[in-house]
């Protein structure tokens, strides 16, 4: 992965008529070779962003490059699958990817080299309308992939398939990252980009909210932060911060948050219980990233504050 960037967005926005912002203020880098997960709830801003990268929409606002230019000067470089991809119904997958070759002027032969990447040559010869929405999802990357483009832009692809769909779909996004291709991925969904990813950005209200490795997210949301209630205070401070397994110590309302691996929460409650500390309560902080992201996510006004949180990466404080 280089330190070269495939999309860059600063301070971008966009007001459609009629007053909605979809997209405020937005900062975000897409390096060449990653995977870019894309994440935020519906009506974040994320389908406005990714039609903006490639010139579906003006921005109102701000500055966009994509591999280098302005948006719509590299689309013969860029593949994407923004809303779903219209395909003839009584076709099959290789005619309809056949015909799609020849309005992206890429030769026929395309089209085999794509459906074996996406999976789907078994079936190539069947009608488009004969496919689960799985396959047909897997043909719009496909379709995407046909020109071979340095970037891939994918707009939720795992929407509405059904587990086994969304597993095939993860599989091959996987496929696509180990062999360096720059992706950009929206889903509003954590689990489904966490495993693909090899960073994620998370919007809400058209602003990047955090971004980072799905590790850095972890542990700048609290997910690798244990809560230690124990007596004496002091003794069990100095306790944990003498252990190098622990990275930090931090009180707050008389209890102790302890940055580490929670699967370290039994060993350290041992050390505690050793040392003559009496311990009334130890737990994560938060349980997975899933819940981390509902929470930076969630409508403002049910919102904890997070002011005693360690700051996520974050775009909009920068
Ligand atoms: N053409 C449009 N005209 C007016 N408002 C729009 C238009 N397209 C989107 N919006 C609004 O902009 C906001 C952001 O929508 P957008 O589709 O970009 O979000 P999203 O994160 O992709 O959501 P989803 O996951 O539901 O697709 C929403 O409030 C939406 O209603």
């Amino acid at each position: 992965m280089g330190d070269r960037f495939a999309v860059e967005l600063h301070e971008v926005s966009k007001r459609y008529p009629g007053g909605v912002t979809a997209v405020d203020g937005l900062d975000l880098r897409v390096r060449e070779g990653e995977v870019l997960g894309f994440l935020g709830p519906n009506g974040a801003g994320k389908t406005t962003t990714m039609r903006m990268l490639v010139g579906l929409v003006r921005p109102s606002g701000g500055r966009i490059r994509v591999l280098g230019e302005p948006p719509g000067r590299q689309l013969a470089r860029v593949g994407a699958l923004i809303e779903s991809p219209t395909f003839y119904p009584h076709l099959s997958g290789r005619d309809n990817l056949r015909l799609a070759a020849r309005y992206a002027g890429v030769p026929d032969a395309a089209a085999d080299r794509v459906l074996a990447e996406v999976g789907l040559t078994d079936r190539a010869g069947s009608p488009f309308r004969t496919y689960s929405l799985g396959m047909k999802q897997r043909l719009g990357v496909a379709a995407a992939l046909l020109k071979e483009p340095s970037l891939l832009i994918l707009d939720e692809p795992t929407n509405g398939l059904d587990p086994a769909g969304v597993a095939e779909m993860r599989e091959l996004l996987r496929t696509l990252g180990q062999r360096g291709q720059t992706v950009l991925l929206s889903s509003h969904v954590l689990a489904e980009v966490e495993q693909v990813c090899d960073r994620i950005a998370v919007i809400n209200r058209g602003r990047l909210v955090a971004e980072g490795t799905p590790d850095e997210l972890r542990g700048a949301l609290g997910t690798g932060v244990l809560l230690i209630d124990a007596d004496p205070t002091d003794e069990a401070i100095a306790c944990l911060r003498a252990d190098d397994r622990v990275a930090a110590v931090q009180q707050v309302d008389g209890q102790l948050r302890v940055s580490t691996d929670p699967a370290l929460a039994g060993a350290l409650n041992r050390l505690l219980v050793t040392a003559g500390v009496e311990v009334r309560e130890l737990r994560p902080l938060r349980h997975s990233l899933e819940e981390a992201f509902l929470e930076l996510t969630a409508p403002a006004p049910s919102r904890p504050q997070r002011s005693d949180q360690p700051a996520a990466t974050t775009g909009a404080n920068r």
